[in-house]
């Protein structure tokens, strides 16, 4: 492909993506991206507004001290002062751009400037003159373009390039744009500015109708060659065009686009969450790109589907953009299929498929209970499910505790022994204790409690207690396993579970420990 199919990546994440509310960075922090952003190879990062704030000035500096192989930029209105200061924190860049911007719109001009059009089109060419005598690499911006008017915007565009711009930037500053309205602006200017062949023309587009990546594809397909974006889309407002989407977008859809970058995109995802862990803005879970479940399939046709074919249900490589592999979550939703992959990988080969359907049907009755099941809570399922083959002569029919302040923790138990159906209640120094203690009365066991442990198999207060219960008896030593959303019940089911493997062992006449 030639440099004309090339689309500058000119990242303003330093600066537009801390004028969200709340993202303000530190210099260090700002530094740490900056890096970040040069080892993905973006073109062109913005690194502040230099004459914004003496720290901002600082940051600025320190970033064109030290990257050296992105071009860094700083914004300037359209005066000296800021020009200076601009040129000032970029004097040590390998490669510095100063970018500077005047309001186009009438909006703007009339009631924010408070200028008439032919003073806004004086006041731009100077400044571009001024930047230029300071630095060879300038950028002007028509802020507003979007709700200017197109023989204004020609013209001061005009101006612009000969008064030195090279990089000619026609904002969507509101998110104020359609698609196709926006693709026609750039065309129009591309085809009607007399010197348009001397710039590149760049787009930058606010989401705040949530279309600043469309907009910014379509005005590629017009003929823009740099498109300013930042990292998870954050910016002013609704923020800006999401880097990672246009990236990926491009390369995706390169058979229509016709373009590339130069990004690394394996590096997207730790960008990502560098600048989420920075600014403490989190990704939603479904954000296209870098969100937790943007490779994720948790329904069964799915993950049987992407088993069998990674693209029918894949459009682009989780691995190109920084995720380890794609990602089969356990739940509701998920099929046999998905369910055996993810037990093989686990290294759990079930002997049949009757286990295998007993180990699913436990599967699917847990995912009612839990929104996600983790590897561990398939482990300790299964561990249930090999157990099941141990006889079972005490069952857990029902079980009732309450548990109140100021009150005695009381159980209510219906246990089946042999099939026979037997109730008890008791109390205890907690519910567990009360429910121990049922047991027993009906058990009768005459086996000490040598250890109780609970562990939360996975994070959540949705996620399943796991719990050992080891017992004693005449020297014999069990230990029996027990899971459930409710560790009570679970604590239950693991003291019957040693109760059943005494039974067995004792019935085998096995001197030795048994259970896991
Ligand atoms: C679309 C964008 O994202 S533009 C960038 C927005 N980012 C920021 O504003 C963040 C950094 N800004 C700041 O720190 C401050 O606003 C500063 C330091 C730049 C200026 O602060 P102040 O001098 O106190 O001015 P204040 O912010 O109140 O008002 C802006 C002034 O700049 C003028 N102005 C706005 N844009 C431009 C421009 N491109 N060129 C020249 N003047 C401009 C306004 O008309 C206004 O002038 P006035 O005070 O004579 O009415
Ligand atoms: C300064 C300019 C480029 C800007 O951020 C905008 O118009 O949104
Ligand atoms: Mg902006």
């Amino acid at each position: 492909m030639s440099s004309s199919d090339r689309v500058i990546i000119f990242d303003t994440t330093l600066r537009d993506g801390e004028q969200s509310p709340g993202a303000s960075m530190t210099k260090e922090e700002k530094l740490r991206i900056a890096k970040a952003l040069e080892r993905m190879r973006v073109d062109v990062i913005e690194a502040g507004f230099a004459i914004a704030s003496p720290g901002d000035f600082d940051a600025v500096k320190s970033i064109a001290d030290t990257i050296q192989d992105s071009t860094i930029c700083s914004l300037a209105r359209a005066l000296d002062a800021d020009i200076e200061r601009a040129a000032e924190a970029l004097a040590g860049a390998n490669s510095g751009r100063i970018h500077t911007f005047i309001a186009t719109s009438p909006i703007h001009m009339q009631h924010k400037l408070r200028m008439q059009p032919d003073q806004v089109v004086e006041q731009a060419v100077r400044a571009i003159k001024k930047a230029r005598n300071l630095c060879a690499d300038v950028e002007f911006s028509c802020e507003d373009a979007g709700r200017s008017e197109i023989d204004f915007l020609c013209r001061i565009v005009e101006a612009a390039i000969d008064a030195g711009a090279r990089t000619i930037n026609i904002p969507d500053t509101v998110g104020y744009a359609i698609p196709h309205e926006y693709a026609n602006l750039i065309s129009e200017l591309i085809n009607r500015v007399p010197n348009a062949d001397k710039a590149i023309f760049s787009v930058h587009c606010h989401n705040d109708l949530g279309l600043a990546v469309a907009n910014s594809l379509a005005a590629v397909v017009a003929g823009a060659r740099q498109v300013e974006c930042t990292i998870n889309g954050l910016g002013e407002r609704a923020g800006n065009a999401a880097l990672e989407e246009i990236v990926m977008a491009i390369k995706t859809r390169q058979d229509l686009l016709g373009v590339h970058t130069n990004i690394d995109t394996p590096h997207i995802l730790s960008v990502s969450r560098m600048v989420s862990g920075i600014t403490g803005f989190p990704v939603q879970p479904n954000k296209a790109i870098v969100g937790a479940n943007a490779f994720a399939h948790e329904s069964g046709i799915h993950q049987d589907g992407v088993l069998k074919h990674r693209e029918t249900y894949e459009i682009m490589a989780a691995e190109d953009v920084g995720w380890h592999a794609n990602k089969m979550v356990m739940g509701k939703h998920s099929g046999r299929s998905a369910f055996r992959s993810r037990l093989l990988e686990l290294g759990i080969e079930l002997a049949s498929e009757t286990e295998l359907n007993a180990a699913f049907a436990r599967f699917k009755d847990l995912a009612d209970k839990k929104h996600e099941i983790f590897d561990e809570d398939l482990q300790a399922l299964v561990s249930e499910t090999l157990s099941e083959e141990t006889p079972e002569m005490y069952k857990l029919v029902s079980l009732e505790v309450a548990s109140k302040t100021g009150e005695v923790p009381h159980a209510h138990l219906v246990l089946s022994i042999d099939g026979k159906e037997v109730a008890a209640d008791e109390q205890g120094s907690g519910p567990v204790d009360a429910a121990f203690k049922a047991i027993e009365k009906v058990a009768q066991s005459g086996a000490t409690l040598q250890l109780y442990s609970v562990n939360a198999i996975t994070q959540g207060t949705d996620s399943q207690g796991e719990v050992t219960v080891r017992l004693e008896r005449g020297g014999r030593i069990v230990n029996g396993n027990g899971a459930d959303t409710d560790i009570v019940i679970a604590s239950a089911k693991a003291y019957l579970n040693a109760l059943n493997l005494m039974q067995a062992s004792t019935a085998k006449a096995h001197p030795q420990v048994d259970g896991v």
